[in-house]
């Protein structure tokens, strides 16, 4: 069975059917890819696995379990989690207190205990940045961090709740070429050894075609397509959507040549 079941999900608001009965599994250890123009419903997804918005109808499954009607907390409890952008007010702090402050909410300990308790998780938040190659980074304020190294702190802060589910919404937007594969290259790693699976909304095809294990596509609410790169890339209703949006699904010159 598949950790994450996703069947006849629907979202509306007022007239407009932004999810329109969609299915789809996740497995443990997946990397899959949720694409599709704009307006086509990706964060509405996002939102009712997470549980910020309350499913119209359908059922969304995590290991065989409704998350359908539980609150976000609940939801984030039983192991979905989801990358936040570091809050302004955490960018004072140094790499490693986030990730303490990650553990201890993750822990269930009182914010307020915070100030007692500088040393506490130190260890762990330690090991995650490790994971994440920001080990040597972890006394600095995160304020001082290039973009493309706070970004690995927060998939650190999310990985402090061992997620079985992790989401991420566009988790590339706004970087260089360079430090968008580095990130892509670390999340690839992650979701091998610790088998967790990933859902993730991305722009970006480069990044979609050179990572995902599988992506579906949604337009307009509904789900029209879904399987390998290759499926993704010849498909007559992917070009059909995308068409006039600029986006390319031609494969990158040095793919061709290396399938050549
Ligand atoms: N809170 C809301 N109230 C009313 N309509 C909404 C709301 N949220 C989303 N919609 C509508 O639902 C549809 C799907 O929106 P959604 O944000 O899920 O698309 P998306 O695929 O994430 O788009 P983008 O790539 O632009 O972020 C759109 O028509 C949008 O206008």
């Amino acid at each position: 069975m598949s950790l994450l079941q996703i069947r006849g999900l629907q979202k509306s608001f007022g007239g407009v059917k932004a999810v329109d009965g969609i299915d789809f599994d996740v497995a443990a250890g997946e990397l899959l890819a949720l694409i599709g123009p704009n307006g086509a419903g990706k964060s509405t997804t996002f939102n009712m696995v997470n549980g910020q918005l309350r499913a119209s109808g359908g059922s969304v499954k995590l290991d065989g379990r409704e998350l359908v009607g539980l609150k976000p907390r609940e939801i984030w409890k039983m192991g979905v989690g989801r990358t936040f952008q570091i809050a302004e007010t955490f960018a004072s702090l140094t790499v490693v207190e986030n990730v303490q402050m990650a553990l201890i909410s993750s822990h269930g300990k009182l914010y307020s205990l915070w100030s007692r308790a500088a040393s506490a998780y130190r260890n762990e938040a330690l090991e995650l940045l490790d994971q994440v190659g920001m080990k040597a980074d972890a006394d600095r304020p995160c304020s001082a961090l290039a973009y493309g190294d706070v970004k690995r702190v927060e998939l650190a802060i999310a990985l402090a709740n061992d997620p079985k589910l992790l989401l991420m919404d566009e988790p590339t937007a706004g970087m260089a070429p360079k430090e968008r594969n580095d990130l892509m290259a670390l999340t690839k790693r992650l979701v091998v050894e610790r088998k967790l699976a990933v859902l993730f909304t991305e722009h970006s095809m480069d990044v979609v075609f050179a990572y995902a294990d599988r992506m579906i596509v949604l337009a307009r609410g509904r789900l029209i397509a879904a399987g390998s790169g290759e499926e993704i890339r010849n498909h007559p209703k992917v070009q059909e959507v995308y068409f006039g949006t600029g986006k390319t699904f031609e494969k990158p010159l040095a793919q061709e040549e290396a399938a050549a």
